[in-house]
């Protein structure tokens, strides 16, 4: 409840009229009963038509209020709820804004999904439920088992027995519920995962033809929830039975005991309608808060994996005073004896680098799978914190940066071209929302991207999510396009020209260079062609500098570097 307090502060009106609305109807229904009684004992009794038809005009009209409560207060209920649910929403999402990869890592992509969507559907569902039928109930109860001691003593005792029992049962209960609940989440998380794997991997599961390992590995997370929600579900109809037994129970007392009071004549005859009334309104409350409560320990699991990602402190986060403007010196970006090992991992994936990226040069680095080169590209652009050395952009150490005014000097070419479902138009003004359509052309020309003069409807061409109605490497050129539109000190290509033909490659380098002339340039790359070009090259060897220089000095100076031009050049010379 302490996570959604905040939530429901700016709310604290519509609550209050909500709960002045739920009293008004509770009471409307108390008294209907109260007015059959009196018509039975006074009215029917003594042949009196016109205090029947007065207290029925009466009753007629206390039905209308209490209808028109309830049918306000369902009203203000789903407005509460809908806009809990945006505000919860918008939060879990601003927040995981700050997280790095490291910090989505350990919630994991599939859960924050099911956080974001599911677990704020279940914690909105519990919380309109628990306005508009937990609420009433305290009311209920106790206006509930004062008229019925107003009535008769034992009466009033009978209706405290029917509560207590109930609510016993229904507390067993929701402890028992709460259990399951919580791995029925769990299971929830799971199914999203694979699902979304079956999803995305679709052509690789055919491929391989593992259609039956993974409607096997899909079946298993299917029937773990099912199964769990089965035994959930077995609580709940115990629990309803439970309530129906003892509704029964408690009107053939009533009738039974008020009988007998009647006779003693210690009783009228209508007061056991009257008792039955309230008995049965106290019970049908009482049931319905049941099936409340028993998803409440759900929802409180929701609201815990809710509460876990807003409290999530980001692994990286801005300092308190950071540097406002940059200076935009010739040394665009410098490591220090630059050294980093992930969080979970044992040993150091980049040792002791220390190198420059000067404005106007290109800086390349080459080295086997996995020596770390997109680990470099994540670092400039603090997507993690160094953990030894320093990494300075304009002279300033990046932690001293705002991450936004860091990432405002690079632009970025991931190793894996990621495109939003939109147009191309859309995709290319993520890096300058006020491009004009001639400079989107021109970005795509430099990136060798005119196949987009051959489609349908050219900038306005349709992309599907991720860009998978594209090549790998269309998808590259218009990611190329996207960063090129961005003016930056800093340009980064992880691995970008990796899916390009020779013949593209070569040309999309010669119309870059005059494109980014004054910037500094960081190519990541496996090719030798690619890079040879470079006005330095940096060769890592599992996260360890083994050269940094021009490609002729380093093919004869550095060992790992001449292995890998030879390891190419076999059978031709290099391409471009
Ligand atoms: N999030 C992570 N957590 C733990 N280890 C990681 C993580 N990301 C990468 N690594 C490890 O860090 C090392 C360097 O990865 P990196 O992606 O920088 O290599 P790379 O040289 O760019 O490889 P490639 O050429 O295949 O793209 C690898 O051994 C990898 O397993």
């Amino acid at each position: 409840m302490r996570t959604l307090i905040p939530f429901l502060k700016p709310y604290k009106g519509l609550i209050l009229l909500i709960l002045v609305i739920t009293i008004v109807d509770v009471g409307g229904t108390l008294y209907i009963p109260t007015l059959v009684a009196d018509m039975i004992n006074i009215g029917v009794y003594s042949g009196n038509l016109a205090l029947v038809l007065q207290k029925g005009a009466l009753m007629f009209a206390v039905a209308l209020v209490a209808a028109a409560a309830a049918l306000l207060a369902c009203y203000f209920c789903v407005r509460l709820s809908a806009l809990l649910g945006r505000d919860l929403r918008n939060a879990l999402y601003d927040h995981s804004l700050t997280f790095s990869t490291s910090d989505f890592e350990r919630i994991g992509t599939g859960s924050m999904i099911t956080r974001t969507l599911s677990d704020v559907s279940v914690v909105q569902q519990a919380f309109i439920w628990s306005l508009q039928m937990i609420l009433p109930v305290p009311a209920m109860c106790a206006l509930g088992v004062i008229m019925s001691f107003a009535i008769n003593r034992t009466m009033g005792l009978v209706m405290i027995g029917v509560t207590v029992i109930v609510l016993g049962g229904a507390i067993i209960i929701t402890h028992k519920a709460s259990f399951i609940y919580e791995k029925m989440q769990g299971f929830l998380d799971r199914i999203n995962l694979v699902l979304r794997e079956n999803v995305t991997g679709i052509r690789v599961i055919r491929a391989f033809n593992k259609e039956q390992y993974e409607e096997k590995r899909l079946r298993k997370t299917f029937e773990d929830y099912a199964l769990s929600a089965i035994k959930a579900n077995s609580l709940f109809f115990g629990l309803e039975s439970l309530a129906i037994f003892v509704m029964n129970a408690c009107i053939v007392s009533i009738l039974w005991l008020g009988s007998n009071q009647v006779g003693l004549g210690r009783m009228a005859i209508g007061d056991i309608t009257a008792v039955t009334e309230y008995a049965l309104l106290i019970l049908f409350y009482i049931i319905m808060a049941q099936m409340v409560v028993i998803v409440l320990p759900r929802s409180r699991v929701c609201l815990r994996r809710i509460h876990e990602v807003l409290q999530q402190a980001p692994e990286i986060s801005d300092a308190v005073t950071t540097v406002p403007v940059l200076a935009g010196t010739e040394t665009v970006c410098r490591f220090d004896n630059v050294s980093f090992c992930f969080p979970d991992a044992e040993a150091a994936t980049l040792s002791d680098l220390t190198f420059a990226l000067r404005r106007g040069t290109t800086t390349a680095i080459i080295g086997s799978t996995g020596s770390g080169k997109s680990t470099i590209a994540k670092l400039i652009l603090r997507f993690h914190d160094v953990t030894g050395g320093a990494i300075a952009v304009d002279g300033v150490d990046v932690r001293r940066l705002s991450q936004e005014k860091l990432r405002q000097h690079i632009a970025y070419v991931p190793q894996k071209a990621w495109l939003f479902s939109g147009t191309i138009a859309a995709n290319l003004r993520y890096g300058n929302e006020d491009a004009t359509p001639a400079d989107l052309w021109h970005a795509l020309d430099v990136a060798q991207a005119g196949f987009v003069r051959d489609l349908p409807g050219g900038l306005d061409a349709p992309v599907a999510q991720g860009g998978t109605n594209f090549s790998g490497g269309q998808k590259q050129r218009l990611a190329i396009a996207r960063a090129l539109l961005k003016k930056a000190d800093l340009y980064i290509f992880d691995d970008s020209f990796s899916a390009l033909d020779f013949k593209t490659d070569a040309a999309l380098r010669h119309a870059l260079a005059k494109e980014v002339a004054g910037s500094a340039v960081l190519i990541i790359a496996q090719r030798v062609s690619t890079i040879a070009q470079a006005e330095q090259i940096l060769v890592l060897d599992d996260g360890k500098m083994a050269g940094l220089g021009r490609h002729e000095d380093l093919v004869a100076s550095c060992p790992v570097y001449s292995h890998i031009v030879s390891s190419q050049t076999k059978g031709g010379g290099l391409h471009g």
